[in-house]
């Protein structure tokens, strides 16, 4: 959880968030800073399931060793305390920051053991309207089926050349025979 400083904050956007300003916990509804301890119920439940949604251009900015995000499938992943141990090795997790790692994930094909680990690094959900386009997961595209791969203007072509050979070949046969 980041600790805020209150102007730093009251600059940020509305969004409901908990953070710590000054040792105390503290709720941001709407324009208000509450004290935790006098949340009711209900909200404490909200912000028990409300994941956060992070905004594309402040993921980003984790791109180091010591501090390292990566978003895959629409999650956010803090996998800092995850890069001395990661068997691909911390450099492929860095080249994954910065950019939605979906695509960089499952070419590696990872077990259903590494996925399980994921929830250890789960830290919300990313705006994927923040996420430029150049960035996003484009998943990959089936061929379309063609057996001989014959391309089809070349089948177009003969289906219409084909009747007019045979046209012109009686054309001249005929024109051949009444002259002699
Ligand atoms: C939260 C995210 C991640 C977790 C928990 C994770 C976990 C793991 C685990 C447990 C393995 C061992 C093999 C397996 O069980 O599949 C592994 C291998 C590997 N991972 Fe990840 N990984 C993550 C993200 C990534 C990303 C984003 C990349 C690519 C940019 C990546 C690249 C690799 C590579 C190259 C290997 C080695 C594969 C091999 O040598 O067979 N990982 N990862």
């Amino acid at each position: 959880m980041k600790q805020f400083t209150f102007l730093d904050k009251a600059q940020e956007t509305a969004r409901n968030e908990l953070c710590i300003f000054d040792g105390y916990f503290l709720w941001w509804e709407r324009k208000f800073w509450i004290p935790l301890k006098s949340l009711s119920v209900a909200v404490r439940k909200k912000m028990a399931t409300d994941p956060k949604v992070h905004a594309f251009e402040d993921v980003a900015k984790h791109n180091k060793t010591k501090d390292c995000w990566l978003i895959i499938s629409g999650k956010v992943y803090d996998v800092t305390p995850f890069m001395d141990d990661h068997p691909g090795g911390d450099e492929v997790l860095l080249s994954a920051t910065g950019k939605d790692a979906t695509n960089d994930f499952e070419d590696v094909g990872h077990s259903d053991s590494a996925r399980e680990m994921m929830d250890k690094y789960y830290i919300g959900e990313i705006d994927m309207s923040t996420v430029p386009l150049k960035c996003t997961y484009v998943p990959p595209q089936q061929a379309q089926y063609n057996p001989d791969k014959t391309p089809e203007f070349v089948i177009k072509i003969l289906q219409f050349l084909v009747p007019l050979l045979i046209l012109g070949l009686a054309f001249a046969v005929r024109h051949y025979t009444k002259e002699k």
